[in-house]
């Protein structure tokens, strides 16, 4: 259940109502417990103003299993509305199946999902979709033979099935989808090539499209999994910049990456998994910096 528990602010730190002693400071308390919550009672986010803690989305336990092995393993995960979250880990740590957990694809063999209150955990994708739980659509969810704008109208309509399959509907709502589609089109810089079939755009423009297609959808929740996947430094660069420009302030994100320089350039607080678990916790900034990341994760090596 979302925790509304809300803060009184006194000097640069916060205190909880539940337990008055308890105050937050940034000083104690390891990075996993600096995003969002009261030290004592684990309660509430206090960052020196009042802050409602409310989570979009939150995770009791939430595991797969697969047989014996367990691809995710009991993650507890808080996301606040409008804050960007990347998350980061080695090849097979789970970030995936979390993804697919988030959104339906796949169910989670115990623990719970609460999206804004709602308990989601053993909704089908469809309906998760409709609450507003949005994931960039992969390469297959894009029709080669239609044109870009063609391609994020049908997006746009998959949001409002009604209106797409009235028949008796004025032209009006037709434009209405045109318009809706342009926007996104023109959000993601892909507006000189509206008209171009999705089979003839480079592989940083289908980026850019899939990135058009879940905007289309309106989320509140967005899952993006590795959307510079393959791309050179210079398309990486332009896709931070479109997403920084584009992403409406509202929405929550969260990010798969493995360039921690992605990460650092779009999101607040990063989530680092190993081996099915949450690792470790902390602005991008605290886990560039820390040791146990470092030691653990990335083995000594130099982060990028
Ligand atoms: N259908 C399956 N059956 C058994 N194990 C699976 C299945 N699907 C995934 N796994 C395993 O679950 C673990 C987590 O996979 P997942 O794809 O979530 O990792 P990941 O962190 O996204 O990795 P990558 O960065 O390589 O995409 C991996 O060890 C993977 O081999």
């Amino acid at each position: 259940m979302a925790s509304r528990a809300r803060y009184r602010v006194r000097g640069g730190g916060a205190v909880c109502p539940e337990r008055p002693g308890a105050a937050g400071n940034e000083r104690t308390g390891s990075l996993a417990r600096r995003e969002a919550e009261c030290p004592r009672c684990g309660r509430g986010a206090a960052r020196g103003r009042d802050v409602t803690a409310a989570a979009l989305l939150e995770t009791r336990g939430l595991t797969l299993a697969y047989g014996r092995f367990l691809a995710l393993n009991g993650v507890d995960l808080k996301l606040l509305p409008g804050k960007r979250y990347g998350v980061l880990g080695p090849n097979g740590a789970g970030k995936t199946t979390l993804l697919n957990l988030l959104t339906g694809t796949l169910q989670a063999t115990s623990g719970s999902i609460q999206f804004d209150g709602v308990d989601i955990t053993a909704l089908p994708a469809e309906r998760r979709s409709h609450l507003g739980i949005g994931r960039s659509f992969q390469k297959t969810s894009i029709f080669p033979e239609f044109t870009v704008a063609e391609n994020v109208r049908i997006a746009v309509q998959s949001r409002e099935p009604m209106r797409a399959y009235n028949f008796w509907s004025p032209r009006g709502r037709d434009h209405y989808f045109d318009e809706r589609a342009a926007a996104c089109v023109d959000k993601v810089g892909l507006s000189a090539k509206a008209h171009v079939p999705a089979t003839d755009l480079s592989y940083g423009e289908l980026r850019q499209l899939e990135i058009a297609l879940a905007l289309a959808t309106e989320p509140r929740l967005l899952l993006l999994d590795e959307p510079t996947a393959g791309m050179s430094e210079e398309e990486t660069h332009d896709v931070v910049d479109m997403l920084r420009a584009t992403l409406p302030a509202s929405l929550t994100l969260v990010i798969i990456e493995h360039d921690l320089k992605v990460i650092e350039g779009l999101t607040d607080h990063v989530f680092v998994f190993e081996q099915g678990a949450l690792f470790e916790q902390g602005t991008p900034a605290e886990i560039r910096g820390s040791e146990r990341v470092q030691k653990i994760y990335f083995k000594g090596r130099a982060l990028a």
